[in-house]
């Protein structure tokens, strides 16, 4: 391996990643065991990650399957725990599971907050500090929010959604400040719409889409791919310098 490969490996290293059955959790725990990660993905459901070992152990790694519901108080702790029990260590945790619940603001009602708070930005508080004991263990680890362009510029009907990932930001940097000491890395993504399950539900409207495209300088949505290399690099010690970064995947539109 030369210099700049090993720079971007993640030969040796475990991850745990969340929302891995599907959409982008599961390109990224795909892309990490490609790196060279042992891989926990969690999921609502151990056989919805079938196919996910299967790409795992394809790729010549291990690969633990966590069911749990991370919106539930004890999800995130109890996923974090059996992660550690079956690969030993937490490495890199990316918090990727997510849930968008999209309503103009007058009909959001209570019911519909608390969901959106508890699984976007609860359970990535919760997760986070279930591993950082571990990983200042370790001597330090990375971790990787997989939060929004909402959490940044205003997007309609997004009032629940948007205030989660503009936590989740917040959160980054909050973590970065406290645990930098320990060496543990905390970073957020921002991808505009991405067309997976999620992406698909919402946007596959032209009349909701076509004018966020039209604002968009590069004219396209994101792939699960483009996100998933930018968490491998926030992953990596390629990334050595960032920390409590909003990395913006986003084609230019919250820079026009
Ligand atoms: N798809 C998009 O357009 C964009 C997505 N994002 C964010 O990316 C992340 C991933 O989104 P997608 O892959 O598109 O979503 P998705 O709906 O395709 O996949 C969500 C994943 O989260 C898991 N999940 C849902 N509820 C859960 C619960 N209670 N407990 C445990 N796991 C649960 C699902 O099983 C699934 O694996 C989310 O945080 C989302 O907010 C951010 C910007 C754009
Ligand atoms: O930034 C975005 O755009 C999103 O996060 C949108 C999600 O894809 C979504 O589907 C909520 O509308």
């Amino acid at each position: 391996m030369t210099d700049w490969q090993s720079r971007f490996s993640l030969a040796g290293r475990t991850a745990l990643v969340t929302g891995a059955s599907r959409g982008i959790g599961f390109e990224i725990a795909r892309l990490f065991a490609e790196a060279g990660a042992d891989v926990a993905g969690v999921a609502r459901s151990a056989a919805d990650l079938a196919p996910l070992r299967g790409a795992v152990e394809g790729s010549g790694r291990r690969f633990a399957a966590v069911a749990a519901d991370l919106s539930d108080p004890a999800g995130p702790a109890a996923a974090a725990r059996a992660a550690e029990d079956a690969l030993g260590r937490i490495d890199i945790l990316v918090n990727s599971a997510g849930i968008a619940l999209v309503a103009p603001a007058l009909d959001l009602d209570a019911q519909a907050w608390d969901r959106t708070m508890a699984l976007n930005l609860r359970a990535p508080f919760l997760l986070s500090q279930a591993v950082a004991p571990g990983m200042i263990a370790a001597g330090g680890g990375k971790i990787v929010m997989i939060s929004s362009q909402t959490g940044v510029v205003a997007m309609k009907d997004h009032a629940a959604y948007a205030a989660s990932k503009g936590g989740l930001n917040a959160l980054t940097k909050s973590l970065c400040a406290e645990w930098a000491g320990h060496n543990i890395q905390v970073n957020a993504i921002c991808p505009t719409v991405v067309m997976t399950p999620m992406g698909r539900a919402v946007w596959s409207d032209p009349a909701r889409a076509d004018p966020l495209l039209a604002a968009t300088p590069l004219g396209r949505f994101g792939e699960p791919v483009e996100v998933a290399d930018a968490a491998l690099y926030l992953a990596s010690s390629a990334s050595g310098l960032v920390n409590g970064a909003t990395l913006m995947l986003d084609g230019g539109f919250t820079s026009v």
